[in-house]
């Protein structure tokens, strides 16, 4: 079971951000994708997540062909994600942008929720019910009120996930999720990141911080200018001479 890029390409124009990538990402792995700025990171995950359209090649959540599917379909197939700029409602509470990442699993139709029928208030509770069990996994239950917007910048990329894990995704696209982090919350994240992938599901962790990446994955791809150029354990790809020269002189070498 595995979320398989197969021969992704994408073009921008006269831009190649993307040329048959393969990438596999088995469920409870931590798989990484690494590369200098701009080497098309984010154009895969946009790929993969539906929100660009691809140029070539195809992806398949286990035996799913998602890839023209329309993003509520790549929701309902199991894939989640994060994003690299936060994205969460500053003025809603931190229960309330996790609740939005739900919908995934509901049943009951808007209108039955507005009359407050009782089996969207039972949904409802529910669905309360596994935010609150999120934030306590997150050490978040005492924010749970709280204005999102107001949060420090490592509680918001916490939001963040805990919305995108309330879908309950088989796999989950991880887009610099430490950015801005110190090192006491990213050492609680490769914790928390860890007994994800233990309890079966996939990650791809998108990640500048190559000790990060190297601490958690036992795979690893390496993009440059839209193409792979090396994968394999961390150890062997990051003293790979390509590598390292697609590296030197880079702020993240
Ligand atoms: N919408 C777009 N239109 C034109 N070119 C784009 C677009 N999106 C991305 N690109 C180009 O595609 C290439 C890959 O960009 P991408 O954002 O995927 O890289 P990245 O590896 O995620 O970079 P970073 O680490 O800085 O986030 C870059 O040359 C970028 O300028």
């Amino acid at each position: 079971m595995a979320l398989i890029l197969d021969n992704l390409s994408k073009r921008f124009g006269g831009v190649v951000a993307s040329e048959n990538v393969n990438i596999t990402v088995p469920k409870g792995k931590i798989t990484g994708l690494i590369g200098p700025n701009g080497a098309g990171k984010t154009t895969i995950v946009n790929m993969i997540t539906g929100m660009l359209a691809v140029s070539g090649g195809t992806i398949r959540v286990d035996d799913t062909d998602i890839t023209r599917a329309p993003a509520d379909q790549i929701c309902r197939a199991g894939l989640a994600r994060t994003f690299q700029n936060i994205r969460i409602l500053p003025e809603n509470s931190v229960l309330d942008n996790i609740l939005i990442g739900f919908h995934r699993h509901e049943r009951c139709s808007t209108l039955s929720a507005l009359l407050g029928l009782p089996a969207s208030r039972r949904e409802t509770a529910a669905m309360r019910a596994r935010a609150e069990a999120l934030l306590e996994r997150f050490g978040m239950r005492h924010l749970a009120e709280y204005p999102a917007g107001g949060l420090s910048y490592g509680h918001q990329r916490r939001v963040e996930m805990m919305r995108a894990l309330a879908s309950e995704p088989e796999y989950i696209l991880l887009d610099e999720p430490i950015a801005g982090m110190n090192d006491v919350e990213s050492d609680a994240l490769a914790v928390l990141f860890r007994d994800l992938a233990d309890s079966g599901i996939g990650i791809l962790l998108i990640e500048h911080n190559l000790r990060f990446v190297t601490r958690l994955c036992q795979h690893i791809y390496v993009l440059d200018g839209g193409r792979l150029i090396a994968e394999g354990a961390p150890e062997a790809v990051l003293s790979d001479p390509a590598v390292l020269t697609a590296y030197v002189g880079g702020e993240h070498a």
